[in-house]
């Protein structure tokens, strides 16, 4: 990074929100990318013969290949810069998406996830560097908010694909080449990202990122307790969520016999709750503090959904209507449980992630960010092929929904984990080696 000369202005707000848009966009094609092969999933297995356990790689190729790149991605954008970074990596999700399209062995799609893993993680990262130098001392956390609301709507739109772009569902390849167009959209994104950013230099004062992002081993000792239950918490949120959500439309199709347009519709309810709510609970949570209080909670609300989804009464058939979208007929029960879930899904990302940013100090925030994000991969890295596997093994499918429920029980076993360790810290935060994470006035994060 280059300093700047104190003696230029801040940055102007129209440029400001210029790269937000631009980078946000960037990140709204890497999530649709990364969310398209979920409602093809039903496609694969009768298309091309893909068991559960193949599927399950599908995902976990894309940890593996982050966790990788994950200790070099800061070093990167270190030296490349921000805007040769996001571009970089915008055009590697751009070719991963094609090769997922391209041909239907198994090896060529593995390759495509794993290589959008090697692009999409440290394309996060960039990003989360470009909104620290354009907003630091300004509306950081909104635009963070903004950013993860823009995102969470490129997993949406992959989930609503299957109503908006249904006749491409004759084939599961059809969708992944319209996950491809979208990835030109990111590809876009970024240039347009370069092109602002690159008039502002020599005219604004822009903040220059410490060594944010770098993985510093040694320093980690001196973490304390509560990051590390907050970290505990971070890898078996994620890996029940991210997980569930791979399976879900196929899930919702084989054990519910709905169709993958309902499936869909009912999928995109968690991010459609987390577009509108993480920036709300976002500020409600700067208001009145709690916050290990309001991750058990999120924790405590996510304990009954996975069983309740398994072994309650479908209830009557209701009307689900996205707007401009499409209108399904589904059960009553999956309804009321993803939008549950969906609550979930907004409120402990909207704490989890800034509450690190109040109990680290501020040298050690990018190691903190770096370390939790590398933990979060390994758990979600191993999920889907258990999954895949008791799925396969349990003979899941249409005549035998059944089959599905030990993956449910998994799903809740970890949650009661992480309700574990909600639960620590805030024994921890309201003991002498608290951080004041529950206080309701509080200093502002270390920087
Ligand atoms: C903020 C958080 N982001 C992540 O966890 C990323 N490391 C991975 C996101 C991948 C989704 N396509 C989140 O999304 O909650």
């Amino acid at each position: 990074m280059h300093s700047e000369s104190n003696s230029l202005p801040p940055p102007s707000p129209m440029y400001r929100w210029l790269v937000l848009l631009f980078v946000s966009l960037a990140m709204f094609g890497n999530y649709y990318v990364y969310d398209s092969l979920w409602p093809v999933v039903d496609l694969m297995r009768e298309q091309l013969g893909f068991s559960y356990q193949q599927i399950g790689w599908l995902s976990t190729a894309y940890n593996i290949a982050a966790l990788c790149v994950l200790l070099i991605g800061g070093y990167i954008i270190d030296r490349w810069g921000t805007k040769k970074a996001i571009t970089f990596f915008a055009l590697v999700c751009l070719a991963a998406a094609a090769l997922t399209a391209v041909s239907s062995r198994f090896e060529v799609i593995l390759a495509g996830r794993f290589l959008l893993g090697i692009g999409a993680e440290p394309l996060i990262v960039a990003a989360t560097t470009v909104l620290a130098k354009w907003f630091k001392g300004r509306e950081l956390s909104f635009a963070f908010g903004i950013n993860l609301s823009i995102s969470r709507l490129g997993t949406a739109s992959a989930d609503w694909s299957p109503n908006f772009a249904g006749p491409l569902y004759a084939t599961w390849q059809d969708p992944l080449w319209l996950a491809t167009g979208v990835a030109c959209v990111s590809v876009t994104a970024a240039w347009l990202y370069w092109v602002t950013e690159k008039r502002a230099e020599g005219r604004f004062q822009l903040a220059t990122p410490s060594a944010t992002e770098k993985l510093d081993i040694k320093s980690l000792y001196k973490f304390s307790a509560s990051y590390w239950y907050i970290v505990a918490l971070c890898v078996v949120f994620y890996a029940t969520i991210f997980p569930f959500r791979s399976f879900a439309i196929d899930y919702f199709q084989q054990a519910h016999g709905v169709t993958r347009e309902a499936a869909g519709l009912l999928s995109s309810m968690l991010p459609m709750a987390a577009i509108i709510l993480t920036p709300l609970f976002g500020l409600w949570v700067d208001r009145v503090g709690r916050r290990s209080i309001f991750m058990l909670v999120g924790t405590v609300l996510m304990l009954p959904l996975f069983l309740a989804v398994s072994y309650l009464p479908p209830g009557p058939l209701v009307n689900l209507t996205v707007p401009f979208i499409g209108s399904e007929m589904v059960p009553l029960t999956l309804v009321v449980v993803i939008f549950f879930l969906g609550a979930a899904f907004s409120l402990i990302p909207a704490v989890m992630w800034p509450s690190v940013a109040y109990i680290v100090d501020g040298r050690r925030m990018g190691s903190a960010y770096a370390m939790m994000t590398m933990c979060q991969q390994l758990g979600w890295a191993v999920v889907p092929l258990v999954v895949g596997l008791l799925n396969d093994r349990n003979s899941a499918g249409p005549l035998n929904p059944a089959g599905y429920a030990p993956a449910m029980w998994l799903y809740t076993a970890l949650v009661a984990v992480g309700v574990y360790f909600a639960f620590k810290l805030w024994q921890t935060e309201n003991g002498p080696n608290g951080h004041g994470l529950d206080r309701t006035r509080m200093q502002s994060p270390a920087s």
